[in-house]
């Protein structure tokens, strides 16, 4: 029932450097990449500047630490999801004047973590409610999130995580990962087209940068990405700018049925032979 799962990455709608900083255009620009195309489609969008700089810091990836004042933390946790929720009204302000039928869903409504456990049974109850929703004809909007845990308080889901745990369910044909970088690149900034999977490599793969972003960057997102190709064969996996001529191509065409499809000035993960 599900084709595509999309992230709009947090990098590509914001300026993750400066604090609650929305790029208005690129939105216009990524939800105009749907207009034509949404039936069966998930879509996750990430923090971006819109929570990554409170749950730093609050430090809320790391759950409630005893030391720290409880009650300063717990607003912490309401005001990186007041934050996330104003770039969600930027996204669904767009979508819907695009005509677009985007209804946004919240992971923090349905899931709670055990000591950062997440178990498929934990996952029931917001997988039905997509399944309904998809099935009259919405298109899921979910979100990188904070989530209540049992044992430490909260803890920090972030929007690649949640791609997985969906694909796992869903088993879409494409993945894609829209961020601010063409793809995968290698230290001399040069793409990588083809990203064979190669765990040991995968350290490799964190360039030095300013931006403030507690779920991990780059390396999270390759990791995640080899994990989808690892476990769903028949998925493709895409990292790709948002705003950029590739990610036109890629979600308008129909999905290819070349299982080594590239597009050229992107990156597609694959297994290694
Ligand atoms: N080797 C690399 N290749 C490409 N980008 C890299 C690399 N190493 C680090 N990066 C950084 O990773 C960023 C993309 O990861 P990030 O998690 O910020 O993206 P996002 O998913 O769009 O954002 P968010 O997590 O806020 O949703 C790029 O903007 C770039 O600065
Ligand atoms: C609340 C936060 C920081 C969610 C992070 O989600 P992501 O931007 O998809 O990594």
């Amino acid at each position: 029932m599900v084709t595509r799962i999309v992230k709009i990455g947090g990098a590509s709608i914001t300026d993750k450097s400066e604090f609650e900083h929305v790029k208005l255009s690129n939105i216009d620009f990524i939800v105009n990449l749907f207009k034509n195309n949404y039936k069966n489609l998930i879509l996750i969008h990430g923090a971006g500047s819109f929570g990554h700089h409170q749950a730093k810091q609050y430090k809320l990836n790391q759950g409630y630490i005893d030391t720290d004042d409880y009650e300063k933390c717990r607003l912490g946790v309401c005001d990186t999801r007041r934050s996330l929720g104003r770039l969600q009204q930027y996204l669904l302000d767009a979508f819907v004047r695009a005509q677009i039928p985007v209804v946004c869903i919240s992971p923090f409504n349905f899931l709670i973590s055990n000591q950062f456990e997440l178990t498929n049974e934990d996952y029931k109850y917001l997988y039905q409610h997509l399944e309904i929703v998809l099935s009259n004809g919405y298109v899921p909007l979910l979100h990188g999130d904070v989530l209540l845990d049992k044992k430490i308080h909260w803890r920090i889901l972030s929007g690649d995580d949640l791609l997985f745990k969906l694909a796992e369910y869903f088993q879409p044909r494409q993945c894609i990962f829209l961020t601010s970088v063409p793809g995968i690149l290698q230290s001399n900034g040069n793409i990588i087209e083809k990203f064979y999977i190669d765990e040991s490599q995968i350290d490799n793969y964190e360039q030095q940068s300013s931006i403030i972003d507690v779920t991990g960057s780059m390396h999270n997102k390759v990791m995640i990405a080899s994990n989808i190709v690892n476990k769903i064969d028949t998925c493709q996996v895409f990292i790709l700018q948002g705003v950029s001529e590739n990610a036109k191509k890629l979600l308008s065409s129909s999905i290819s049925d070349d299982q080594n499809f590239v597009l050229h000035g992107s990156t597609r993960i694959l297994k290694k032979h």
